[in-house]
């Protein structure tokens, strides 16, 4: 069997996509997984699948996996990625577009300029939510926002764990180029207090509106850039403080731009989506 897809990127952050609105398409993990494959596949962070909707109100569903084959809740690299593909390949006319994700609604609008902004909903802070066990630490309290201490490889960081529909834990470094990102980042994906595993960002704050930001992904290792991850790293900042909206976030792909007015209210986030070619594959 063939199958179409599309080369993609948002801000260095590369995915697959594929149409899948006339014919649903299921594969397992290990046929996701090779397609991602960089050596024996097309090469991807991620990929995903646009599908018709099934949720009343929605235009859209579209589903992300991970390179390592697993399904995930949320991309906001490529929800701008997933606009420009409906819009490009005529599927859609409209400029703002309902679409169905694994965690909720997203709402994407497509900027007269071109651009994208994706209304990314608004992050859920409890640990018991993104999920991180905090059991054995002290309460949670709405209006908290701890940076709770994380025990990696015999060291203690402290981390802001933030659900934007998909797990991360935000740590603040000096220095992004020389954080530990390929030693730490692993362990803290796989911590045995994150039961989904979770995507570890560290962030350096410049000045009050612009940080350079690194992520190790959960599922796909350090990408390029990180867009769930950016909306956390922002929440994560201003909630201890240190960021005031909106800020630049410089990832080591290129720049994406958060906006967040404080609890209970949408993260926005803006950015690049870029079509690289197009292709047939053999599955
Ligand atoms: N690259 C993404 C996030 C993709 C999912 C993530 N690896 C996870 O497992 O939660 C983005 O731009 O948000």
């Amino acid at each position: 069997m063939k199958l179409k897809f599309t080369k993609m990127h948002g801000a260095g952050n590369d995915f697959i996509v594929i149409d899948a609105t006339a014919a649903p398409i299921e594969l397992s993990p290990a046929q996701w997984q090779r397609l991602a494959d960089r050596r024996f596949g097309i090469g991807a962070d991620q990929i995903l699948v646009v599908q018709k909707p099934s949720a009343e109100g929605c235009d859209f569903k579209y589903r992300i996996f991970n390179n390592d084959g697993s399904e995930v809740e949320q991309c906001g690299n490529g929800a701008r990625a997933f606009v420009k593909f409906v819009t490009d390949k005529g599927l859609t006319d409209k400029t703002s577009i309902r679409v169905e994700t694994m965690k909720g609604v997203i709402a994407p609008r497509l900027e007269a300029d071109g651009s994208i902004t994706v209304d990314m909903g608004a992050p859920r802070l409890d640990p018991s939510e993104v999920p991180f066990d905090a059991a054995h630490l002290s309460g949670w309290a709405e209006g908290d926002d701890p940076a709770w201490p994380l025990e990696v490889a015999g060291k203690t960081v402290f981390v802001s764990v933030v659900s934007m529909g998909n797990p991360h834990a935000v740590q603040v470094v000096d220095n992004v180029d020389t954080a530990p990102v390929g030693e730490i980042g692993p362990l803290i994906e796989h911590h045995a207090r994150f039961p989904a595993r979770v995507n570890a960002g560290f962030m350096q704050v410049l000045d009050r509106h612009h940080i350079r930001l690194r992520v190790h992904e959960r599922g796909a290792g350090e990408t390029l850039a990180c867009g769930t991850g950016a909306c956390a790293a922002v929440v994560a900042g201003i909630r201890r403080g240190l960021l005031d909206s909106p800020v630049r976030v410089s990832a080591r792909g290129g720049d994406l731009s958060v906006a967040w007015e404080g609890l209970g209210q949408s993260v926005f986030l803006s950015g690049p989506a870029v079509t690289v070619f197009e292709g047939e594959v053999e599955l």
